[in-house]
């Protein structure tokens, strides 16, 4: 991920990148990831644009963690948040894909939680 060469990271947070993407890896390989595996196809969604500000997926996620584009824990977790956050608004609690972000939300909060320690 970091390439050895460049001294830009301070271990710790080639740490933090090693816990990100373990965690990624487990968010991907969940049964009730399926919904948010890769970015929503804006077309064929009816009224997903319109709705959803800002459309985030796992696959996205790990494209800007490879890129090294989160300079801080925070803005991984509000990007994984931003996903569950837009399945709320978007799907009925009581639906197929409203369900899998809340199984997926508590998972990832249990998962974040308990890798912090
Ligand atoms: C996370 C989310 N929220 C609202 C709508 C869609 C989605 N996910 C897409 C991938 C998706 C998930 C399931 C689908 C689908 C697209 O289009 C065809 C029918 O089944």
């Amino acid at each position: 991920l970091v390439s050895c060469t460049k001294r830009t990271k301070t271990p710790k947070s080639e740490l933090a990148v090693c816990r990100y993407v373990l965690l990624l890896a487990e968010l991907e390989a969940h049964q009730d990831a399926w919904p948010f595996l890769r970015p929503v196809k804006l077309k064929s969604v009816p009224g997903y644009k319109k709705i959803i500000k800002k459309p985030m997926d796992f696959f996205t996620i790990k494209e800007k963690l490879i890129n090294n584009m989160y300079l801080n824990q925070e803005n991984f977790v509000i990007d994984v948040n931003l996903v569950f956050d837009n399945c709320q608004k978007f799907n009925e609690d009581d639906s197929e894909i409203g369900r899998a972000g809340h199984r997926m939300k508590r998972f990832f909060d249990k998962r974040w939680t308990e890798l912090l320690h």
